[in-house]
């Protein structure tokens, strides 16, 4: 378990200080991938690097595994940090050494015996899939494929911990996923807990299990992700979900709505079109589909929808009630005008 506790960063400079991280507190249990979202500036970066004391905090508490990190000597901080893998948005990479004395490096900063590091570097090739490109230099290498070399120095050392900097903010689409379901992986079959921070909400949606939203310093919000992107409550956390599940509907359209314009949430297996279909025959009344989706988010399906109800009020107001007795969430956009 990561227990981030009361943690402030703040740099000085001649003339000027700025308090990057401010008084944040998050547990990270075990084995969750854990995702901060901000937009530049937010924090994120400060926060990440202060967790394996790559920067040192101001005041607070890194503890990891019951250990406070900001309490051990230099000996003792280094050997903790080899459990603590880091991943970056640029890769960081050597571009004088191969990929394998790129993975190597790590080794014999651990003091792995010679002996040990040629089988090493084998088998965490083979794990990132790239057991053909051993002696091929970085300058060779697509941008997915040197993010490979990255996660796999960066698990040389059997870490519990793998901190992601912006890991897929210079990859494509197709490339990013790739490299989110090799983290899934990492996550899955070697039990790393994985923190990882993005201003994409996307690599949130598509990989963590828990996330906090950051915004000059501090956390704003956190939380289960499903839950987060079902009913967010601070007007940050909605302007990241609408980045990837949007409701705009245009002003066009909305000057045509004359009925009860409402947005329906449904979460997990409810079949909403199947509730809805069937509210709108029990009470008579007329049902039109504006916009709608169903995101999958840890596999689990939310669905959102917005339609205009026309007929009769009481009749629509009862179909109100009883949809949300059906374990949906109603919002009413414009009460009935
Ligand atoms: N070494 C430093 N010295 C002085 N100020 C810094 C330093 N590093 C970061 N800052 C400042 O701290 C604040 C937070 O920066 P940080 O990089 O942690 O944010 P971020 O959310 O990661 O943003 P980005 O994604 O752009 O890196 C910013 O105002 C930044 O200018």
């Amino acid at each position: 378990m990561i227990d981030i506790k009361n943690l402030t960063k703040t740099y000085f400079s001649k003339d000027r200080e700025v308090k990057a991280v401010d008084n944040v507190s998050i547990t990270i249990h075990d084995e969750e991938i854990f995702g901060i979202v901000g937009y530049s500036g937010a924090g994120k970066s400060s926060l990440l690097r202060c967790i394996n004391l790559l920067e040192r905090p101001t005041s607070g508490k890194i503890t990891v595994d019951g250990v406070d990190l900001t309490k051990l000597d230099s000996k003792r901080l280094r050997q903790a940090r080899l459990k603590i893998g880091m991943i970056f948005q640029h890769f960081n990479l050597v571009s004088q050494k191969t990929v394998a004395e790129n993975i190597a490096f790590a080794l014999k900063a651990s003091k792995t015996p010679k002996n040990k590091i040629e089988k090493r570097v084998a088998e965490l090739l083979d794990m990132v899939g790239l057991a053909d490109k051993k002696d091929v230099y970085p300058g060779q290498l697509s941008g997915g494929q040197k993010q490979r070399v990255g996660i796999a120095r960066a698990l040389a050392n059997n870490p519990k911990v793998l901190l992601c900097d912006e890991a897929t903010s210079a990859l494509d689409p197709t490339t990013t996923k790739s490299i989110l379901n090799l983290l899934k992986k990492i996550n899955k079959e070697l039990n790393i807990t994985i923190i990882i921070i993005t201003h994409e909400m996307d690599v949130v949606k598509e990989i963590c299990h828990r996330m906090a939203i950051m915004e000059n310093g501090r956390i704003v919000e956190q939380g289960n992700v499903y839950d987060i992107f079902a009913s967010p409550k601070e007007q940050l956390t909605k302007e990241f979900i609408q980045s990837v599940v949007s409701f705009d509907l245009p002003k066009a359209t909305l000057r045509l709505v004359k009925g009860t314009l409402v947005k329906l949430l449904f979460r997990g297996e409810v079949a909403g079109e199947g509730v809805v279909s069937e509210t709108l025959k029990k009470f008579q009344i007329n049902g039109n589909f504006l916009h709608g989706s169903i995101e999958y988010i840890q596999e689990r399906p939310l669905g959102i929808f917005i339609m205009e109800l026309t007929g009769d009020q009481e009749e629509i107001n009862k179909a109100i009630h009883y949809i949300e007795h059906r374990n949906a969430e109603v919002e009413v956009l414009n009460n009935g005008i």
